[in-house]
């Protein structure tokens, strides 16, 4: 058994980018680039106007009210290429190209019409109201940086900038192998006898596509040893990692890592002095990492969001240490000694940063874990007093 900083520097080390592939913008939400991106135009292209009004000349607003000829009309996207002469001036609605010559724009609800004419009557002098051209980025400049993943508000700066294709870290390839003769497929379970669902499988890929895996596969296999010897030989082959869940343990059908050894399993680690979660394993097969989770449904998200979540970052081109940062939360309860191993307890954020540990904290509670917002970390011989300090990292 050895130490979760143990662990997790184990996975830390095995956890880097993949290959980089192009990706087109409508796919590239949520992907993270493997080069930064830069701006193929300058945005805004030329001086545009930030209101619909009309380009004026600030010499022909000396006197108010003024009046001055309307020469033309400007749409966005119709070039404007004619001077404004003195005493004239143009229409113009938001987007437009302000016309050289042009100081300001006047919001149309100041301005008057007669026929031809605009008469302004009053401005704000210290609204222009015009966007300079290049105000936001330079063509060449950088939008956004190599290694982040890209939400929304990335998309619309990249796009922006006029960039179409982008190199993105391939997203690590998953394969889910749930084992266990009592599970069946959820939905099943009240009409098929002696099974419970399987609900493990769900919440390991549902977590797993958060942190930026793709599932490539994710079934539930009985504890028959050629079967699941075949399947996790196919596992190995098809996904960068694939988790086991269940089998970790040392019950006469524990199989999770028997079945990769006739594949020529290397482990890393076996067991980690992690409560819940010790029977967590890590190992390779061929290119496929491979991780054991327990098959107790808060064990195995447990040491998917301390183990897994920080390989899937680092894989996918993200920093992994992100999945471990921790903030500092100020506990509602003492916490009793912990003994020879970490324990991360279930608890609730309250307000101010202060957390309540919530009531059950058995490794099977899956209802429980519906209210678990963080994970506190109680490092081995430690315990707390309420109203004590201690680190806490979102679940
Ligand atoms: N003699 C010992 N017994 C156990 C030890 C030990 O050290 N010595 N460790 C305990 C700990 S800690 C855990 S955690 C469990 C983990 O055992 P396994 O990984 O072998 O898990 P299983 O036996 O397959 O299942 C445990 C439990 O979880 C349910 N389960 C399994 N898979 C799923 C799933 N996909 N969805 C829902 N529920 C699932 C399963 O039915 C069992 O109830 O071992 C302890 N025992
Ligand atoms: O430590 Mo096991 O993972 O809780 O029940």
């Amino acid at each position: 058994m050895i130490g979760f900083e143990e662990a997790c520097d184990i996975i830390l080390s095995r956890a880097r980018p993949l290959s980089a592939e192009m990706v087109d913008l409508a796919h590239v939400h949520g992907r993270v680039l493997a080069q930064s991106v830069t701006a193929a135009v300058e945005y805004p292209p030329a001086d545009v106007s930030a209101m619909d009004g009309y380009a004026v000349a600030d010499a022909d607003l000396a006197t108010l009210p003024a009046r001055l000829l309307v020469d033309g009309k400007v749409f966005p996207g119709a070039s404007n290429e004619t001077p404004l002469k003195v005493g004239s001036c143009r229409r113009i609605f938001t987007g437009g190209f302000v016309p050289a010559g042009a100081d300001r724009v006047v919001m149309q609800e100041n301005v008057e019409t007669d026929g031809d004419f605009a008469i302004v009557s009053e401005f704000s002098p210290g609204s222009r109201n015009i966007r300079k051209q290049g105000f936001d980025f330079r063509r060449g400049d950088t939008l956004l940086r190599a290694n982040i993943r890209l939400d929304h508000r990335a998309v619309v700066a990249a796009a922006g900038g006029d960039v179409s294709q982008f190199s993105c870290w391939r997203r690590p390839r998953l394969a889910v192998l749930a084992t266990g003769d009592e599970l069946t497929e959820p939905g099943t379970a009240s009409t098929t006898p002696d099974t419970i669902p399987d609900s493990v499988s769900f919440g390991v890929a549902a977590l797993a596509e958060h942190y930026g895996a793709s599932i490539v596969s994710r079934c539930s296999l009985r504890d028959d040893l050629p079967q699941m010897e075949r399947a996790a030989g196919k596992a190995s082959n098809t996904a960068d990692v694939v988790v086991v869940t269940g089998g970790a343990s040392v019950g006469e059908r524990d199989f999770a890592k028997m079945m990769f050894e006739p594949h020529g399993l290397e482990l890393f680690f076996s067991k980690v002095a992690m409560k819940p979660g010790k029977p967590v394993w890590f190992g390779r097969v061929g290119n496929a990492l491979v991780i054991g989770l327990p098959g107790n449904p808060v064990s195995a998200m447990v040491t998917a969001r301390l183990l897994l979540a920080p390989l899937l970052l680092g894989l996918g081109g993200s920093d992994p240490q992100e999945a471990l940062d921790s903030i500092e939360c100020e506990l509602n309860h003492d916490l009793s000694s912990s003994g020879e191993r970490d324990v991360f307890h279930r608890a609730k954020l309250a307000h101010d940063r202060r957390v309540d540990i919530i009531s059950s904290q058995d490794s099977a509670a899956q209802r429980a874990l519906v209210d678990a917002d963080l994970l506190l970390r109680a490092p081995a011989g430690s315990s707390f007093a309420k109203g004590e300090k201690i680190q806490a990292i979102n679940f």
